[in-house]
């Protein structure tokens, strides 16, 4: 156990990061060292497995993300954009590993992370797993193939606790389907139709969301033409799926020079 590298998980009362912990636990190829929460937390203070319902592990949530990350080779965190930005630039000052699955970040919030790779590995990826990535590829294949004849539009669907929209993922398919067609996302985006819209724009990338539920993920995305349709769609039925890919990530961020990467690079898509 000595030699495996340590993991501070944040947001660990979480769902992902309740998931993140018992796949490290699992995994025989890293240690949990740390936990954070955010102060206030009935988690700050307890025993990680007990705070799980389990047995204990001898791991103590803390508030205190500094002390934590001192410990660690790889901090993976899926929480909310201002607590990852200031996760981002305490991780680089440990020269952790920071594995970041936290989505809804805007411009500013990616900035700082940018200026943080400059000191350590990021690895960022609004969806950490296979199938998601290896459709994230195809997306662009098919968008380069395809002419403005053909529409596109990404609809996702999640649980009812999601805050965000278009999911992170929506939006890495959104950006490949832009770059297969070789125009910016920025330039083509339509969010959020509501009331009289006015007619399709040629060349539009459109995006839908739906929210209900325990609905953990399902992504599609939609080449529409007259009289025929393409669908490339991924369903995830269980978070594990996103767990693993992160801590892949984090496993795969050792060696590796200060900068910025994405599951893309991890799984060499
Ligand atoms: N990239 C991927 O593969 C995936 C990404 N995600 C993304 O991960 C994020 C989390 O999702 P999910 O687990 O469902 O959300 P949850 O709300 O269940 O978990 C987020 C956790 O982070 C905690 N948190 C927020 N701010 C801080 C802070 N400053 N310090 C410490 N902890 C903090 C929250 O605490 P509190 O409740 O007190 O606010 C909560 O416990 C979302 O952005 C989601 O979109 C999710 C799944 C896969
Ligand atoms: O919030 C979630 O749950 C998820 N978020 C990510 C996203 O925004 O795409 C990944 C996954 O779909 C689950």
């Amino acid at each position: 156990m000595g030699d495996l590298p340590g993991i501070v998980i944040t947001g660990a009362s979480g769902r992902m990061g309740q998931m993140l912990i018992r796949t490290v636990l699992e995994s025989g190829k890293a240690k949990l060292v740390g936990a954070v929460e955010r102060a206030g937390s009935p988690w700050v203070g307890r025993d990680v497995g007990e705070a799980m319902g389990g047995a204990a592990l001898g791991v103590i949530c803390t508030d205190d993300p500094l002390e934590a990350f001192a410990k660690a080779q790889a901090v993976i965190d899926f929480t909310a954009p201002a607590a990852t930005v200031e996760f981002a630039a305490l991780a680089a000052q440990a020269r952790a590993v920071h594995v970041i699955g936290t989505t809804g970040l805007e411009a500013e919030h990616l900035a700082k992370i940018a200026a943080a790779a400059h000191h350590a590995v990021i690895v960022r990826a609004g969806n950490m797993s296979l199938g998601v990535n290896l459709l994230v590829k195809l997306t662009q294949k098919v968008a380069q193939a395809l002419d403005a004849d053909w529409d596109i539009e990404i609809i996702e669907a999640h649980h009812n606790r999601k805050v965000d929209a278009p999911s992170g993922t929506a939006l890495m398919l959104g950006e490949a389907a832009a770059e297969g067609r070789g125009v910016a996302l920025a330039d083509v985006r339509d969010s959020g139709r509501d009331g009289i819209t006015g007619a399709r724009q040629r060349g539009d990338i459109g995006f839908s969301a739906i929210r209900g539920g325990d609905i953990v993920g399902e992504h599609d995305v939609l080449f529409a033409s007259p009289g025929e349709r393409i669908v490339l769609r991924h369903v995830a039925t269980d978070r594990a799926i996103f767990a693993r890919g992160a801590l892949k990530a984090a496993l795969w961020g050792q060696d590796k020079a200060p900068g910025a990467y994405d599951m893309l690079d991890v799984l060499g898509l």
